[in-house]
């Protein structure tokens, strides 16, 4: 039988998944052409947001590699766009002057995002947020430029503004009304989520509206209604997207906002549907994944001539913000209306707000703020249209407070857990049982349940928890290092080591990287692992190195850079400080600051004055910049403090002057104090030392930060050299065996504390074998790098005189 030609236009997120559907009910039927106007195979645009956060990369947001279309012999044509369709001869015409045949035709050209036709929106450094290019320009602007102004306060605007944040700009918001996200939020839920990203440091012009983009070439300031102006250097227009029918358009087909489309996502022409974004069906426009991949079940079934029951109906829409920190949760028909009741719980304390909306005992909305464990049980309860007489009406609202865990083992089979890709309790269940399914990235692969906004990964998590019981192993996951490879942290490392493989390039060669340069999550990683294992003769790769550790030191918000000299165990004196104060004045330092570890940070310098400033001051490093051991905070112990029951300087700086320069998967902080009342924070450190009446405490897995961890005792010596013996075998266990940018505190939940004691402490043949490969590699430990960049003119120049630094940020 000869295969039906079946053209795709639009290589987005509906179409290709309209193909995954007609794939999985038929590989025979279609000889497939795709077309895509973006240079990239199919990708996860939803999870830009996140890349823009700082929380994952491009390369791991791509749905389908190149692979998958060869493997499914569709032939792709990235960067190429369908220009225009001839609907009698059945031909597709694209920009690159070619012509392809067709017998049914797919348009899933998605939306173009809608830029405010205001004066000087040409401008340089104006910009939409919908593709890879949008994203990355808003990471490079980061890098030179400091003021961001978002124009638009809904779902892509606040996301868009979170991203900016974390990339260190200084972000206004600029909103239409006063009332933010108004497409999903009613007026409470909204003032305490603008309380709520004030608080994370966004700023908000609310009820503004923008007449002009001021500027030579590029944006320099934004002009308001009423006179007002802020300055900018990037402006980000989310003000609401528009369906692209440029294509639909030109070759005859019905258009209205978008495609018009039947209920089986058929045109005006018999033999050419649309689906996604650009698609218009009973008048209504979608603008979320969810509809999309209905759409997409619907037009595959239809294709491939299975019964597509009632057709597509229409959806009700659910979303979710995806900024961290904040739970925002909206349903259907969320605002009061006099044939509406609500039902709500607003905790002003715990910042928590939920209500629902109800007609005819029927949940019909909801809006939940600060807690959205219930957001997929309402979705459903709405999606059924569950009749609520019979339930205590509170109680609907109420069920979270029972713990996670049981809220997914109190759901019903029908309830849904992924709300993108519509997946039910019932489908997550049946797969696991079935397929014997025991990841989340099985599920994934099974059922796409968590494939697309991921907020679902959780409850994906507690269902394989509540189905396997104790066979389920949540955190031992196989996680690959990126998208480059399949291979875990751990697989990599075992095969550096069997295969005795020693260089970045053989790394990738032999190990099958799909691409040939790496990214910014996989080069450091083998950087590291190829320096831990070979110690005394790997070259470590400069290039391959996150920018502050290229530069040594910290790049700050306004490019200037941040130095922070060594001074061991917290000690310095009159010289030091002197050439410290020299320095600062002849370099117009604007800020001198005492660090959390008990340094001098020299905040503000120039990036060409930075080797000049090392020479300067003639101090170590103090690898502020560095995944590396950092600072050993100490107490003033036994010889001053009244409680003091050793010496806790002494021990800080044989520790620090032990350890100094030694790469370790992520930094490294250590405290010593010399009693448990624990003035050097000894409690929250990687390694935390207490000195107690006749010996040392000695506490691990400790950490400060976004997540608080207190440290575990990992044991008690007596003397200076059993701590220096054992914080080595330890640190050297952590090297051998963390995942690269895995903290200490992450690796002991991983591993266990039982599991590095039973090898750092009690197995002593264990512990001496670690303890000596730590002398090899502390023996093996390069120069101080300030000195070896001053003597080194080549690398100086390179370094700090050229103009641009491709910036790979961590
Ligand atoms: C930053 C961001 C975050 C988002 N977050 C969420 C979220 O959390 N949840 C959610 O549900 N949705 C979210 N969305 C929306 C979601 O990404 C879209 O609804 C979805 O991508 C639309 O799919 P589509 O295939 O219709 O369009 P697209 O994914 O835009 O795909 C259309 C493709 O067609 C190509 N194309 C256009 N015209 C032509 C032509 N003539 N020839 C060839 N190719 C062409 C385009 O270049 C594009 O690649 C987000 C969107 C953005 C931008
Ligand atoms: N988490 C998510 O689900 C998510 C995240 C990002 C994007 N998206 C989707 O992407 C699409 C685009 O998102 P969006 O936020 O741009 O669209 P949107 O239409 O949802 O919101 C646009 C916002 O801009 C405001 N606005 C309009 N004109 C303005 C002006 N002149 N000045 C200031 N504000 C103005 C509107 O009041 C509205 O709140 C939507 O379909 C959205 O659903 C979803
Ligand atoms: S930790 Fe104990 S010994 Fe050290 S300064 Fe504090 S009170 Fe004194
Ligand atoms: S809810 Fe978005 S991927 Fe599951």
């Amino acid at each position: 039988m000869t295969k039906r030609k079946l053209v795709l236009v639009g290589n987005g997120m509906a179409g290709v998944r309209c193909l995954e559907e007609i794939l999985k009910m038929d590989t025979e039927r279609f000889e497939i052409t795709v077309f895509g106007s973006e240079p990239h195979p199919n990708y996860n645009r939803i999870m830009l947001s996140s890349v823009l956060q700082g929380d994952t990369t491009v390369d791991d947001i791509v749905l389908n590699s190149y692979d998958w279309y060869e493997k499914n012999n569709i032939q792709l044509f990235t960067g190429e766009t369908v220009k225009k369709i001839d609907k009698e001869k059945k031909l597709i015409f694209t920009n690159k002057d070619r012509t392809v045949p067709y017998d049914d035709l797919i348009i899933a050209t998605g939306s173009h995002p809608f830029m405010l036709p205001i004066p000087g929106a040409e401008k340089e450094g104006v910009i939409a947020f919908r593709n890879i290019e949008d994203c990355e320009s808003m990471i490079n602007a980061s890098n030179n430029y400091k003021r961001a102004v978002v124009i638009g306060g809904g779902l892509l605007g606040l996301e868009a503004a979170r991203g900016l944040l974390n990339l260190g700009m200084e972000v206004d918001v600029v909103h239409i009304i006063d009332h933010l996200m108004e497409r999903q939020l009613d007026p409470t839920a909204s003032t305490m989520l603008k309380e709520e990203l004030e608080k994370q440091g966004m700023n908000f012009l609310m009820s503004h509206q923008t007449e002009a983009i001021l500027g030579k070439k590029r944006v320099e300031k934004v002009l308001f209604k009423g006179g007002k102006v802020v300055k900018a250097d990037l402006v980000v227009m989310a003000v609401g997207i528009k369906p692209n029918v440029d294509v639909a358009k030109a070759s005859g087909i019905e258009t209205n906002r978008g495609i018009v489309v039947d209920d089986y996502m058929q045109t005006s022409d018999p033999n050419i549907y649309a689906l996604g974004e650009c698609a218009e069906h009973r008048e209504m426009v979608y603008g979320l994944v969810a509809p999309l991949y209905e759409q997409g079940k619907v037009l595959a079934k239809k294709l491939c001539k299975q019964d597509a029951e009632e057709g597509y109906q229409g959806s009700i829409l659910s979303t979710k913000l995806k900024v961290s920190g904040v739970d925002v949760f909206s349903a259907g028909e969320f605002m009061d209306n006099p044939n509406n009741k609500a039902i709500r719980i607003q905790d002003e304390f715990e910042g928590i707000y939920k209500k629902i909306v109800v007609r005819d005992n029927r949940v019909i909305g909801a809006v939940l703020f600060g807690d959205t464990a219930e957001g997929s049980r309402l979705l459903s309860m709405i999606n059924n249209g569950t009749d609520i007489s019979d339930l205590g009406k509170v109680s609907i609202l109420q069920s979270s407070t029972e713990g996670s865990a049981s809220l997914v083992a109190n759901m019903d089979d029908s309830e849904t857990i992924c709300g993108c890709n519509g997946v039910s309790k019932g489908d997550i269940v049946a797969a696991i049982q079935n397929e014997g399914l025991c990841s989340v990235e099985e599920v994934k692969n099974c059922t796409n349940a968590s494939r697309s906004c991921g907020t679902c990964k959780g409850l994906v998590s507690e269902l394989l928890e509540h189905t396997l019981g104790d066979e389920y192993q949540g955190g031992n996951e196989k996680e690959t290092i990126c998208a480059c490879t399949d291979l875990s942290h751990e697989e990599v490392v075992s095969e550096i080591r069997a295969k005795g493989l020693t260089m970045t390039r053989e790394v990738m060669n032999v190990l099958g990287w799909k691409s040939d340069e790496g990214c910014s999550k996989c080069r450091p990683a083998i950087n590291y692992y190829l320096g831990m294992i070979h110690p005394s003769d790997y070259e470590d790769e400069r290039e391959s190195r996150f920018v502050n550790e290229r530069m040594h030191a910290n790049i700050q918000n306004n490019g200037t850079y941040s130095v922070v000299p060594r001074m061991y165990g917290g000690v310095t004196n009159a010289k030091d400080l002197r050439k410290i104060a020299d320095v600062a004045d002849k370099y117009n330092v604007p800020l001198l600051k005492i660090t959390g570890g008990q340094r001098i940070d020299l905040l503000g310098i120039k990036k060409e004055d930075l080797p000049n400033v090392w020479k300067d001051l003639d101090m170590p490093s103090g690898y502020a910049y560095g995944k590396a051991v950092r600072t050993v905070k100490t107490c003033v112990g036994e010889n001053f403090c009244r409680f003091g029951t050793q010496d806790a300087i002494g021990m800080g700086i044989a520790l620090e002057k032990k350890f100094e320069r030694l790469n370790t998967p992520h930094k490294i902080k250590m405290g010593v104090s010399a009693c448990p009342r624990n003035c050097a924070e000894s409690g929250i450190k990687d390694v935390g030392i207490v000195g107690v009446e006749g010996s040392w405490e000695v506490y691990v897995g400790g950490n400060g930060g976004t997540e608080l961890r207190k440290a575990d005792l990992l044991c008690k010596v007596k003397t200076m050299v059993e701590v220096l013996e054992v914080t080595a075998a330890y640190l050297q266990y952590y090297r051998e065996n963390a995942r690269y940018l895995e903290r200490t505190s992450h690796w002991i939940e991983r591993v266990g504390l039982d599991h590095i004691k039973s090898v750092v402490v009690d197995d002593l043949e264990m512990k001496q074998a670690l303890v000596n490969r730590m002398e090899v590699a502390l023996e093996a430990l390069p120069e101080d790098p300030w000195k070896e960049i001053i003597k080194n003119a080549k690398q100086k120049d390179e370094l700090f005189n050229k103009k641009d630094v491709t910036v790979v940020t961590q």
